[in-house]
């Protein structure tokens, strides 16, 4: 029942509001993107330090019906609309959730008006992109976060400590995994499944996996092999990718963004998964749901030689944070700590947003597909 109780409060819309401070962090949102509800609307409800000041979207309409179902004071309809926001005075920090080839147009234009940003993953359309948005941000003293919410929430830093504490010996081999429907999640036109946008199943999910035994493993990977099924000219649908990390840790991860059923004519569903296994000297530990931990999430330890156990992490050990709160929640505490010059729990550093695009475009290389497109922007 508790356990209930707890479920309902973690995904509950709206479910807490918080007397402001005076002079509280000021966000514009960058188009009425799906993604923006959970990622910052909601997580603001509930900082006392930041509130959502304005929005901007292609369409006016949409722009103020957005801005009224999440009471948010100004907003920007029309073709000019996102340039408006980045430069309205009124606003220090910029939320871009936009399609990923638009990441680094829009991160760009933010950093030279003087906001921060906090620009969705994956960072950009390449590696170099995302190197440059990092130079103009450290230029300009401003904070630029990549969005990749689970390094944020306790489930994955509970994972990283078991595998720490040495119980199970070192690491052995991973394998990461992540089978979604795509005709359930995605609508037919999904920026996912355009290359001009900067689609592809790797560019949308790859982010989780790699980061994650990057952060496990506290090393940085090779490609050794990639394969690609694709779903339409150079999208991919699926992923099937071997890599090194650290000294010589194997890693398999498949990334399926549009399953097969099973049985008579595929009729039959799979259940979506998303897990990855790291398998260590003496035992193996599982975490499922890595993706969005804080809806719910399970971590397995197995042993080779003793009982096995399953664990769950809401609540952070340390520091603030209520077992209620999403990873994206305990990603903003952390992006408006840096903004105000205190120290966050953990952060996600240049270096290691750039290296998530340097591998996603070796994967894409070596599974004989094209870069996503690199954008003609230029300040
Ligand atoms: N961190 C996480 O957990 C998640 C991150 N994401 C990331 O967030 C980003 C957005 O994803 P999602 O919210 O699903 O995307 P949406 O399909 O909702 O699109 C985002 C916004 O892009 C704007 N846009 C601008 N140009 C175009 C164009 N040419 N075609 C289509 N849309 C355009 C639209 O803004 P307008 O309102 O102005 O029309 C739209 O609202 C992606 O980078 C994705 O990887 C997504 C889901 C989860
Ligand atoms: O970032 C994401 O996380 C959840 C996925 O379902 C979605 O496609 C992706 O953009």
């Amino acid at each position: 029942m508790a356990s209930l109780a707890s479920f309902i409060k973690r995904v509950r819309k709206k479910s807490s509001f918080c007397q402001k401070n005076t002079n509280p962090l000021r966000f514009g949102c960058l188009g009425a993107a799906r993604i923006a509800p959970d990622a910052l609307l909601q997580p603001a409800l509930y900082h006392e330090d930041v509130i959502v000041v304005a929005v901007a979207a292609r369409s006016a309409q949409r722009a103020t019906t957005f801005g009224k179902q999440w009471g948010i004071a100004k907003t920007y309809g029309g073709p000019d609309a996102y340039e408006r926001l980045v430069n309205d005075p009124d606003v220090d920090a910029i939320y871009n959730p936009l399609p990923n080839s638009l990441h680094f147009e829009w991160t760009l234009k933010a950093l030279a008006a003087g906001k921060h940003v906090l620009c969705e993953k994956p960072m950009a359309d390449t590696a170099e992109e995302a190197r440059a948005m990092f130079n103009l941000a450290e230029e300009k003293g401003l904070i630029l976060l990549e969005a990749w919410q689970p390094q944020f929430h306790p489930a994955i830093h509970r994972v990283k400590a078991i595998v720490d504490e040495g119980l199970l010996g070192k690491i052995v081999s991973l394998h990461a995994y992540i089978g979604v429907w795509g005709w359930l999640f995605f609508i037919k036109n999904d920026i996912r499944f355009n290359y001009d946008l900067g689609g592809g199943a790797l560019m949308d999910m790859g982010p989780y996996p790699i980061n994650l035994m990057r952060y496990i493993t506290s090393s940085s990977p090779t490609v050794e092999r990639s394969f690609a099924i694709t779903r339409s000219q150079d999208i991919d649908r699926l992923t099937d990718t071997d890599l090194i990390y650290g000294e010589n840790i194997p890693a398999k991860m498949v990334l399926d963004s549009d399953m097969d059923g099973w049985g008579p004519f595929n009729l039959l569903p799979r259940m979506p998964k998303t897990v990855l296994r790291i398998t260590c000297e003496r035992g193996t530990v599982e975490i499922h749901n890595f993706v969005l931990p804080h809806i719910w999430h399970s971590i397995t330890v197995i042993p080779k030689n003793g009982h096995s156990w399953t664990e769950k992490a809401y609540k952070p050990t340390e520091g603030r944070g209520e077992e209620w709160w999403s990873a994206y929640r305990f990603q903003l505490e952390a992006f408006v700590d840096k903004v105000r010059g205190r120290d966050p729990r953990c952060w996600r550093t240049p270096e290691e947003s750039i290296d998530e695009m340097r591998i996603i475009d070796e994967i894409y290389t070596k599974a004989g597909l094209p870069l996503r497109p690199q954008s003609d922007f230029s300040l």
